[in-house]
């Protein structure tokens, strides 16, 4: 049965592909269901487009490239700002679609799309400031600089556990540097995709500036990375899926900028209170139930106040309510499919398997089949899966440890870099682990650590670049350096 979506705006809600500013079916007539995960409705389809289907949406953006790249800076910044305000005001619709496509609870699609849309203010603006150098010249009678130019087209392949911000945090910097850009979401979380096309076409950004592909993952991305004509390659998902598609894309040596997993320690200090530490590391575990990349995976509490810890974290997680999203106090949505919940149940063994013990967890209590109930282990150890893998489900582990140098080895333990939280106030302790972690990024006494200004993204098999911040729009511009001879006599050169 199609669950039917209730929207303010209901042309909100597409079910076709977005290219060259026309909604399009798949020419195959292939198509695929996408259903809510609390409730496994069918939500609505999308086209599976065919091979050429996918060629024409690059044809569509080399030829808006022309005309995009083209506008000044400014004219660039106000239709992105346009596009800003949309957002806002269809909030509660996108969220809406979100909650239904993603399963995440409805404050938190609000602030997603909060977010989301705070990348396309702060874009729109540093749009403005790709500034290029001048060079003091050793060439005689010579002006040396440096101009920044737009790539050309990025493509641009996103998950599903943040399907909008995942998009304009990419996006917004391309459309804003002067790249055209074809955007492939995952199938399970098509529609906040969809409702972003619809709102910059509103926003008066022209036809083949923004596309939107779906079709078969493997087949779409192979297309996209052997096309010699995207020039930009920009990824947020699996290390898995990002090592094949930085092997996909050397044949045409194209600008790979990946955002891959993350295995976050959650390292508490002895100096710490151990109840304020341990609603912490809830907040920073179970956010989107779990599935986030800078979930707080590991979390190592020093032994001398591990026990206290362990019952405060357990008494804060037992407070959690799991259920549909779109119910009120809800805290935790579904997961996203039935393999996740599997995965979670595998790695929850696997761990019980190899002695940790299980404090608390009862699956029997899940209000459905796509739901994990909160789960904590402690005693936790490096053989475990639940130590070594990206869990991406609401799964804590505990650890103990000694001292700071113990610590550090075991929050370096693993192939992932992306983030690490830190809860201590002695700053020689903090200023130690700031420096020992391989992580890209380090938070430390605060949960929330993301938003526009910061340059995200990991190290290790975490990734390649940074989004947001300053240097975000870098991944979609090229340095073009220029040197004008011959000018006679040229003061200080
Ligand atoms: N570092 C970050 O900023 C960040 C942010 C969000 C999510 N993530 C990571 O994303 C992962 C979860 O998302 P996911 O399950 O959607 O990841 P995924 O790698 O399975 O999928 C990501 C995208 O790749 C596509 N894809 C899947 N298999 C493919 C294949 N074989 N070939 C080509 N494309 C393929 C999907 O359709 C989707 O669009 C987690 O590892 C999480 O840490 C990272
Ligand atoms: N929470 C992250 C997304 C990771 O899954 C972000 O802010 O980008």
């Amino acid at each position: 049965m199609t669950q039917s979506i209730k929207l303010e705006d209901p042309r909100l809600f597409r079910q076709h592909a977005y290219i060259d500013g026309k909604w399009t079916y798949g020419d195959g007539g292939r198509d695929e269901a996408v259903t809510d995960p609390a409730t496994g409705e069918v939500l609505g389809h999308i086209p599976l487009l065919e091979a050429d289907q996918i060629r024409g949406a690059v044809d569509a953006a080399e030829t808006a490239f022309v005309h995009w790249r083209a506008l000044r800076a400014d004219e660039r910044c106000e239709r992105l700002l346009a596009w800003y305000d949309l957002l806002q005001a269809h909030r509660e619709d996108l969220a809406t679609i979100m909650t239904l496509e993603q399963g995440k609870p409805l404050p938190d699609a609000r602030g997603e799309v909060e977010y989301g849309a705070s990348f396309v203010r702060w874009f729109a603006e540093e749009g403005k400031r790709t500034f290029g150098e001048t060079i003091p010249s050793h060439i005689p009678n010579a002006a040396l600089g440096t101009l920044k130019e737009p790539v050309g087209i990025a493509a641009l392949i996103t998950p599903w556990n943040f399907p909008l911000a995942m998009i304009t945090r990419k996006a917004a910097a391309a459309l804003a540097a002067g790249c055209t850009v074809i955007v492939k979401p995952a199938n399970e979380t098509p529609f906040s995709a969809l409702a972003l096309a619809e709102l910059a076409e509103r926003a008066g950004i022209p036809a083949g500036v923004f596309n939107v592909v779906l079709g078969d993952p493997p087949e779409v991305s192979r297309i996209l990375c052997a096309e010699e004509r995207v020039k930009a390659l920009s990824f947020t998902g699996s290390t898995r899926v990002g090592r094949l598609l930085l092997e996909q894309c050397a044949g045409t040596v194209k600008r790979v900028s990946l955002e891959l997993g993350g295995n976050a320690p959650f390292i508490v200090g002895p100096d710490m209170d151990p109840k304020e530490a341990a609603f912490a590391a809830v907040a920073a575990k179970f956010q989107t139930a779990g599935q986030d990349c800078l979930a707080a995976n590991r979390i190592l509490v020093h032994e001398s106040i591990h026990d206290e810890f362990v019952e405060h974290f357990a008494e804060r997680m037992a407070a959690l309510t799991v259920g549909n999203g779109l119910e009120s106090e809800v805290d935790l949505g579904p997961l996203i499919h039935g393999q996740a919940v599997d995965k979670a149940a595998s790695i929850v063994d696997d761990a019980l398997s190899r002695g940790a013990t299980l404090v608390a967890g009862d699956q029997n209590q899940a209000p459905g089949p796509n739901f994990f109930m909160p789960v904590l282990l402690t005693g936790v150890t490096p053989q475990m899966q639940v130590w070594r893998e990206e869990n991406f489900a609401p799964v804590a582990g505990i650890t103990a440890y000694a001292d700071d140098d113990q610590v550090i080895e075991m929050a370096n333990d693993t192939e992932y870099g992306l983030a690490a939280y830190v809860y201590t106030h002695d700053i020689r302790r903090i200023w130690k682990l700031l420096r020992a972690l391989e992580f890209g990024m380090v938070s430390v006494n605060s949960v929330k650590m993301t938003g526009p200004p910061v340059p995200f993204g990991g190290v290790k098999q975490s990734g390649l670049g940074r989004e947001g911040g300053i240097t975000g729009i870098d991944e979609y511009l090229e340095t073009k350096y220029y040197c004008l001879g011959a000018l006679g006599s040229v003061s200080g050169s």
